[in-house]
């Protein structure tokens, strides 16, 4: 009889288990009613218009269809969405609304295209039209609930046999057995680290229970699968499972590298290309038993659950003997996003298994499964072996009420909690992470415990081989800050994923200064918690860099990266920072990186949240800091201003800067900001020099350092030197490197109201802002690289004729303290324009915006207006522009463009909405101008504020009480159902 504890469990997690059913078909059914399409695949669970782009007959008479975006551009990516290999998917006649055509296990995903497996029989055959336009949907799978309440029954049913004192200490009614003496161990893997070696002896020498914590890179499936084979070796036989395919196809993958013959049941549509050939169908077919295939395929076609096997397989074997003379692995297979693991079933070919065939359950990501999953093979044996990261995502779980009451809480959570030490060995060595990136990682999530392997500790982007030396590729640690640029995140009324279009600009400005340096772009993600963001980040990004990968935190657990851009998007006046508040997404998200994390975000909005602001005060600490004002030319500050608690309204005081100040510079367009981050990184102090000798006018305050000055007092100190400045005749500014972020932001701000120059450079500590006169142009002091003055004289105005070969990016070691920084010239040639000489010398001489933009098009030379006619400059500039305004885009405007009032230019029918050219930020301030003075809607709690509209909140509030009476009667009626 099942003890009280064991009762309890069941019955608490029989309850949650219901709720979480609920509400998946609530949710599924919400969806069908009230989301449109283009929602659903905005949250990534449908795909729409689909074309047919190949057909054909594998994977053992299945047959197999392989969709692609119906192309309208040239570009034809699918969405973001959280489809993956495994998922029950639907397939629906987009032309024949509701109607289901036949449902299929998608076996494969990739940026362009999703490959669907269909069972075909004799009355059922699947025709498909390529003309026709088709749509997937992710569906729910209800065996899976079927199968993880049939575990818990039989948990509780469980009377006597192996499992029966593994289920004693799991649940707390007796302390593990003393561990059994081991003979010292002769490794199979001889560079394991001693953590890994402790890990790997303390499980065999358990007797019921081992948990192996594998914090990121530490080498967790490496032990796991020295475990496995040292288990082997012993003679035991083992079961291993994983919450999903990919884990279990991984260790399927490094189990075969290991001289392991592989068998590895289930669905085959399911396994990875590489270890098809291992699936007991592939197996099977080779074999002659026709009883055989008929027996497995109808237990394997019955029950989506795959049971591995490395066995000593020989074909033509009986299954029964086949299965007794092997040690296998039954395989909980999750479809991630979607909502349970399946289990292994006891119907599946296991079943044909005596009870006590199994020594050892090795369940790996097990702090990714529910725990109900895990109890299928935990009744298989008499000992357990759980390995993951409790640290990082837990299950999913779709019911809130249900994750909150216990659902989403691991059995390895659970456990490791419970019993500590006793059960728990943690690898430390870690063999992924740059040390600074793990520091943060280590000190908040890991106390401390980890260290980083001597081989990655220093580990860089400009040690790749062909990445050259630059600012970017020489930090670990950057932090992109757009607090106070008004770069709020998208606030559409009806959208519950978030997007940014400013934070998409400088991703993409900092793939290009990364892809610059000669770091591949198939090295580097993009990773954002919000799948709008993600869509909006492809949109602008995949069509430049094709091998980027774009995708969402929750897609990402499990993978790394040499350089890791996040985009936290959360960007709002209430410092709302949803769901981004798990503290272990977060944790996810930081360590994919190997060499390079840069977080772009609104500190002011994510220091709300006590785990995020460890984030930004680390970054802050020990990496670089650079504010989105050094990237973006067309920051509108005033934001800042208005909401800063630091600082005096600006708006009332703000002068009338000069003809050539912040309207011109926020007219500008894409080109432009690139060009000012151009202007940014061209500007490079030789090395070794003292700030203080280079400054043309060093201020002086506080005794000459700025160190401490703060708030109020610094930002009337900013303005006190910088009217002196524009009083005197000097040309250039220099602010010492001591300033923290944010006075850099106010120097930035007060030198863009009074329409100076303000550029920064130098790298990390040593970062600086230089604030000049924009007109007339000043040569270089000293300090200045290229040609003496003199050759620097007056802007180059006139176009400058390409020339004929690109430089190239000479090697580190050979750029001498007198040569120019070249990241210039390589910002340039990504727009297609060649440096020259001339420019370089004139390197922090901003050019006209229209012009540059001409430039960078390679349009031919128009006969431009002297500096002072401004206006008449930038009219002509249009004048002349016949093609799409959106950079590198060719696309002829004459007939078909669409003009842009924010920015008043043209552009083509791809770029001309606001949002993809750049203007999305400006057109939204537009709206809200008219919407509200109070900012945003958003309340505390994720849902939106609706209360300055009465009208639209009463209909919500009818629909809610509609919504949650069905809701009632639902349940009601489901009670009765049950006779309860
Ligand atoms: N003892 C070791 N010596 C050298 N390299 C190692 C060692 N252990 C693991 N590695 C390397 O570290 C990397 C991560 O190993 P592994 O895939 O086993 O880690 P994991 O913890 O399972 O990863 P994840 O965090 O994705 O779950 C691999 O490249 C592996 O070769
Ligand atoms: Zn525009
Ligand atoms: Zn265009």
């Amino acid at each position: 009889m099942a003890s009280a504890a064991v009762e309890s469990f069941v019955t608490k997690q029989l309850d949650l288990l219901e709720l979480e059913r609920d509400a998946e078909v609530e949710e599924r059914r919400s969806w069908q009613e009230n989301i449109s399409l283009k929602e659903l695949q905005s949250r990534g669970v449908c795909l729409l218009k689909l074309q047919v782009s190949s057909q054909r007959t594998g994977l053992y008479g299945r047959l197999l269809v392989t969709f692609e975006p119906r192309r309208c551009g040239s570009v034809a990516a699918l969405p973001s969405n959280s489809f993956t290999s495994g998922d029950i998917v639907g397939l629906y006649d987009a032309a024949n609304e509701g109607n289901q055509l036949a449902t299929g296990i998608l076996t494969r995903v990739t940026q362009k295209s999703v490959t669907v497996a269909f069972d075909e029989s004799h009355d059922f055959q699947l025709s498909l039209d390529r003309e026709n336009s088709y749509r997937l949907l992710k569906l729910a799978n209800d065996v899976t609930y079927r199968r993880l309440k049939k575990a818990l029954i039989a948990l509780k049913k469980y009377h006597s046999g192996p499992a029966s004192s593994l289920i004693e200490v799991l649940f707390g009614r007796s302390a593990p057995s003393p561990a059994s003496e081991i003979h010292p161990l002769t490794f199979f893997n001889t560079s394991l680290d001693a953590s890994q070696k402790e890990a790997v002896s303390f499980a065999l020498s358990q007797k019921e229970l081992a948990i192996i914590h594998g914090p990121p890179g530490t080498g967790k499936t490496t032990t796991v699968v020295e475990i496995i084979l040292q288990a082997v070796k012993q003679g035991l036989k083992v079961l291993c499972c994983a919450p999903s395919n990919i884990a279990v196809d991984n260790l399927v993958e490094r189990l075969a590298l290991c001289k392991q013959r592989i068998l590895r049941l289930g669905h085959p549509a399911r396994l990875l290309e590489s270890i098809q050939q291992h699936s007991l169908d592939a197996v099977v077919a080779r074999s002659d038993s026709a009883q055989i295939v008929a027996d497995i395929r109808k237990d394997i076609d019955q029950v989506f659950v795959g049971v591995m096997a490395s066995v000593r397989v020989r074909h033509g074997l009986l299954i029964r003997s086949l299965l007794k003379d092997c040690w296998e692995a039954a395989v909980p297979l999750e479809t991630p996003g979607s909502l349970f693991p399946p289990g292994a079933s006891a119907d599946g070919p296991l079943k044909l298994l005596p009870e006590s065939h199994f020594d050892m359950v090795v369940i790996d990501e097990c702090a990714q499964a529910l725990e109900a999953s895990c109890w299928i093979p935990l009744l298989k044996a008499r000992k357990c072996i759980l390995a993951g990261d409790h640290k990082q995502l837990p299950p999913t779980v779709v019911s809130h009420k249900a994750a909150l009451a216990g659902l989403s809480l691991s059995l390895m959570e659970r456990l490791a909690e419970e019993y500590g030490a006793k059960a728990v060995r943690t690898l430390t060595v870690q063999y992924r992470m740059h040390q600074a990136i793990m520091r943060w990682a280590s000190d908040t999530m890991y106390h401390g415990q980890l260290t980083a392997h001597p081989s990655v500790a220093g580990h860089l982007l400009r040690d790749l081989p062909g990445v050259a030396a630059t600012e970017e590729t020489g930090v670990p640690l950057l932090l992109v800050d757009t607090a106070g640029c008004g770069l709020f995140e998208l606030e559409e009324e009806d959208e519950q994923s978030k997007g940014n279009p400013g934070e998409v600009r400088l991703v993409s400005l900092h793939i290009q200064a990364l892809v610059d340096a000669g770091v591949p772009a198939r090295d580097v993600a993009v990773v954002s918690p919000y799948n709008l963001q993600v869509d909006l980040l492809r949109q602008s990004l995949a069509h430049r860099h094709p091998e980027l990968e774009i995708k969402s935190v929750d897609g990402f657990q499990g993978r790394e990266k040499e350089a890791v851009i996040l985009s936290f998007v959360r960007s709002n006046r209430k410092g709302e920072v949803g769901f981004l508040a798990e503290d272990r997404r977060i944790n996810v998200a930081v360590t994919r990186a190997r060499r390079h994390v840069a977080v772009i975000c609104d500190s002011r909005t994510v220091n709300n949240h006590a785990f995020l602001k460890t984030l930004v005060e680390y970054f802050t600490q020990h990496g670089e800091v650079r504010t989105a004002f050094e990237y973006l030319d067309d920051i509108v500050p005033e934001n800042y201003s208005h909401e800063s608690s630091q600082g005096p309204s600006h708006a009332a005081t703000k002068p009338q800067g000069p003809a050539t100040s912040t309207r011109t510079g926020s007219q500008r367009q894409e080109g432009g900001r690139e060009s000012a981050a151009a202007a940014r990184q061209g500007r490079k102090k030789p090395a070794g020099k003292s700030l203080a000798a280079e400054a043309p006018s060093q201020p002086s305050l506080n005794g000459g350092s700025l160190e401490g000055v703060e708030s109020q007092d610094g930002v009337d100190h900013f303005r006190a030197m910088i009217a002196e400045f524009m009083a005197s005749d000097k040309t250039q500014l220099e602010f010492p490197p001591s300033l923290n972020s944010h006075d850099r932001l106010r120097v930035h701000q007060i030198a863009e109201e009074h329409g100076l120059r303000h550029d920064s450079s130098g790298e990390g500590k040593r970062r600086f802002i230089t604030v000049s006169k924009r007109a007339p142009p000043a040569p270089r002091p000293p300090a200045a690289p290229g040609p003496p003055a003199g050759t620097g004289g007056p802007a180059p105005l006139q176009p400058v004729p390409p020339s004929p070969a690109r430089t190239e990016q000479p090697p580190r070691e050979q750029r001498g303290p007198d040569q120019p920084d070249l990241r210039l010239q390589r910002v340039r040639s990504a727009q297609g324009q060649p440096a020259s000489k001339e420019q370089q010398a004139s390197g922090q001489q901003k050019l006209p915006e229209k012009k540059k933009k001409k430039e960078t098009k390679g349009h031919p030379a128009i006969d431009l207006p002297t500096e002072e006619d401004f206006e008449a400059l930038v009219s002509a500039a249009i004048k002349a522009d016949n093609t799409c305004g959106f950079a590198k885009c060719t696309a002829s405007v004459t007939a078909l463009g669409q003009f842009c009032q924010l920015c008043s230019r043209r552009y083509c029918l791809s770029h001309h909405l606001p949002e993809i050219h750049g203007c999305g930020e400006r057109a939204r301030a537009h709206a809200r101008q008219r919407i509200s003075r109070e900012g945003i809607l958003y309340a505390g709690s994720g849902t939106k504020d609706r209360s300055l509209d009465p009208a639209k909140r009463a209909q919500l509030q009818r629909r809610l009480d509609k919504k949650l009476s069905e809701l009632s009667n639902q349940r009601t009626s489901r009670r009765k159902e049950r006779g309860t």
